[in-house]
C-alpha cells in the first residue's frame, strides 16, 4: 500500500471522499440549532443523529451535533460528538446521562496552539459543578505521558452513576501521535478498563471527525484482531462510518496511522510498554 509514496493508500482514500454526503442534515440547519455547531462544515446526519428528550414544546431542544457510529460490539457502539461548546455542554451532559453512557473517549485538548478545540466541559478539581441538573464531581485522577483517566460522579436528582473519562493529549489536531503505536496503547489501555457493558461510549475530539475515527477504527480493528479475525477491512470499517458521521478518519495521514498501528501491533512493536 506505501509503494510508490504511498499511491494505494491515496487511491483507496479518496474513494471515501464521498461516501455518505447525499445525506441530508436539516436539524443541524435549523436556525435554533446553528450556533450548537462548532464548525459550519461539520454538521450531523439527520437519520443517526443522537436525540436528547425534548424540553416541552422547545424547538430545536432535542438537538446536539452527534451521532451514533459502530464498532465492533454494535451498531450503535459509540455516539460520537464535536467537542462541546460553552453553550452545549449541559446538553453534552445531559446525552450522556440519557444515554446510559459509563465512559467518554476525548482525544484534543481544550486549547492547542492558541486556539480553544473544546469547553473545559468537567471539574477542575473535586468540589461538584453542576451542569443544567446534572452534578459532576471528580472522584479520583490517574495521568500517564499521553493520556490521563478521570472518575467522575454524576448525580441527577436522587440518582448517582459513575462514569470514565479517558483523555488522550498528546495528539495534534490534523495529525497523528508520535509514534503512532502510542494510539494502540491508548486503545487498549481504554479496553482494559472501559466499563463491560453494551451502553454506548461517548467520543469526541475537537470537531468529532478526524481523530474521533480514527480511534473508533483502530479500536474495532484491535477487537477483530484479537478474535482472530483472518482480514481485516479499514476500508470497509471506514466507509460504514461515514455512512453514519461526516469526515470519519479526516485525513490521509490518519487512514495510513491505522494501518501503521496493526502493523506494529501484529509485530509486537513497543506494545509491553505500560501506560
Ligand atoms: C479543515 N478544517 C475543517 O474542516 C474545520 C472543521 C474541523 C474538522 C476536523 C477537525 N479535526 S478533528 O475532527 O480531529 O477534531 C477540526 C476541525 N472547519 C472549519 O474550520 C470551518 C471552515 C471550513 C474549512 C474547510 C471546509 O471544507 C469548509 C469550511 N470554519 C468554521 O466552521 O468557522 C467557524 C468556527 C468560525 C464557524
Amino acid at each position: 500500500m506505501s509503494a510508490d509514496s504511498d499511491f494505494r493508500f491515496s487511491e483507496e482514500f479518496e474513494e471515501l471522499k464521498h461516501v455518505g454526503r447525499e445525506q441530508p442534515c436539516s436539524a443541524a440547519d435549523l436556525p435554533v440549532n446553528r450556533p450548537k455547531n462548532r464548525f459550519t462544515n461539520i454538521l450531523p446526519y439527520d437519520h443517526s443523529r443522537y436525540k436528547l428528550q425534548p424540553v416541552d414544546d422547545e424547538e430545536g431542544s432535542d438537538y446536539i451535533n452527534a451521532n451514533y457510529v459502530p464498532g465492533h460490539n454494535s451498531p450503535r457502539e459509540f455516539i460520537v460528538t464535536q467537542g462541546p461548546l460553552h453553550c452545549t455542554r449541559d446538553d453534552f451532559w445531559r446525552m450522556c446521562w440519557e444515554s446510559g453512557s459509563r465512559a467518554i473517549v476525548m482525544l484534543t485538548r481544550c486549547v492547542e496552539k492558541g486556539r480553544e478545540k473544546c469547553d473545559r466541559y468537567w471539574p477542575y478539581d473535586t468540589r461538584p459543578v453542576y451542569y443544567g441538573d446534572i452534578a459532576v464531581t471528580a472522584l479520583n485522577e490517574s495521568r500517564y505521558p499521553d493520556w490521563t483517566v478521570t472518575e467522575l460522579m454524576l448525580c441527577r436528582g436522587a440518582e448517582q452513576r459513575v462514569l470514565k473519562h479517558f483523555h488522550f493529549t498528546t495528539w495534534p489536531d490534523f495529525g497523528v501521535p508520535d509514534p503512532p503505536t502510542t494510539l494502540a496503547r491508548f486503545v487498549r489501555a481504554f479496553r482494559e478498563r472501559c466499563p463491560p457493558d453494551s451502553r454506548p461510549v461517548v467520543v469526541h475530539c475537537s470537531a468529532g471527525v478526524g481523530r474521533s475515527g480514527t480511534f473508533i477504527t483502530l479500536d474495532t480493528a484491535l477487537q477483530q484482531l484479537a478474535n482472530h479475525a483472518e482480514f481485516i477491512d479499514i476500508f470497509g470499517m471506514v466507509h460504514a462510518m461515514r455512512r453514519e458521521r461526516v469526515w470519519m478518519v479526516q485525513t490521509e495521514q490518519q487512514y495510513i496511522c491505522i494501518h501503521q498501528c496493526l502493523v506494529a501491533v501484529l509485530e509486537g512493536q513497543d506494545m509491553a510498554a505500560p501506560p
